[in-house]
């Protein structure tokens, strides 16, 4: 996947300006504050929002998981077989230990449910998988299974995620950063500095590495 010159406006405004992006294997995490274009930008990766200039080049069988949730009268399982794709859920449906909701109705399951059932149905979809913030709402142990998940899979699927959380860095590959639409770092974790992190959120940001993982604190 790779995006070129993207220039997106919803409503009056310019909500990414001139976005470049040159895929790289494994775990992408696009950080940056609210409202700086994230949930635009992987819209308009998988084609739901036109960019006025610029192209997304797609090579990649792309799922999606949305930040947001969608209210539908449907069985869970009916939502995760919805669609056009073919997948492969019942694996996924075992590992994330979601079995015994799949009888009951999507919209009646907690947000943290809710949130593991769009995550299933992406992996089983694709083999780019897109997914906005995928671990908003899932407790603590959830969240190790999702990034467990992610960790093995990354050998045969590639991922772009969002976070809040800035230690999901110590699990990707590649960082990108966006600020006011305008994607300011890309590349590795290891050079993101706290620096460029402040100046992104714009508070003041430090961080700790412990036994090899970064934990970071605002003041
Ligand atoms: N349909 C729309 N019409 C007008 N402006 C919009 C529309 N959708 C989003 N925006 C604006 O575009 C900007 C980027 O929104 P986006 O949802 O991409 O941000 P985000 O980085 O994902 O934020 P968050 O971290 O809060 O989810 C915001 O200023 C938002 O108000």
């Amino acid at each position: 996947m790779i995006v070129k010159g993207l220039k997106v406006k919803l409503g009056k405004k310019i909500v990414l300006d001139n976005v470049n992006i040159e895929l790289r294997p494994g775990i992408t995490l696009i950080l940056g504050p609210n409202g700086s274009g994230k949930t635009t930008l992987l819209k308009t990766i998988i084609g739901m929002i036109e960019p006025i200039e610029g192209k997304v080049i797609v090579n990649e069988n792309l799922s999606y998981s949305p930040a947001e949730f969608y209210t539908v009268n449907m069985k869970t399982i009916d939502v995760i077989l919805a669609g056009r794709k073919k997948g492969e859920y019942q694996k996924y449906i075992e590992l994330f230990n979601i079995a015994d909701l799949m009888e009951n109705d999507f919209q009646n399951l907690s947000s943290g449910q809710k949130r593991l059932v769009l995550i299933v149905k992406a992996l089983g979809e694709g083999d780019l998988v897109i997914m906005d913030e995928p671990f908003a709402n899932l407790d603590m142990k959830n969240r190790m299974i999702v990034l467990d998940s992610l960790l093995k899979l990354k050998s045969e699927k590639n991922f772009i995620i969002t976070s809040h959380e800035l230690e999901v860095i110590n699990y990707a590959d590649e960082i990108i950063l966006v600020k006011n639409g305008k994607v300011v770092y890309s590349g590795s974790k290891e050079n993101v500095s706290d620096l460029i992190l402040s100046q992104v959120y714009d508070v003041r940001i430090r961080s700790l590495v412990v036994a090899g993982r970064r934990f970071f604190f605002h003041e």
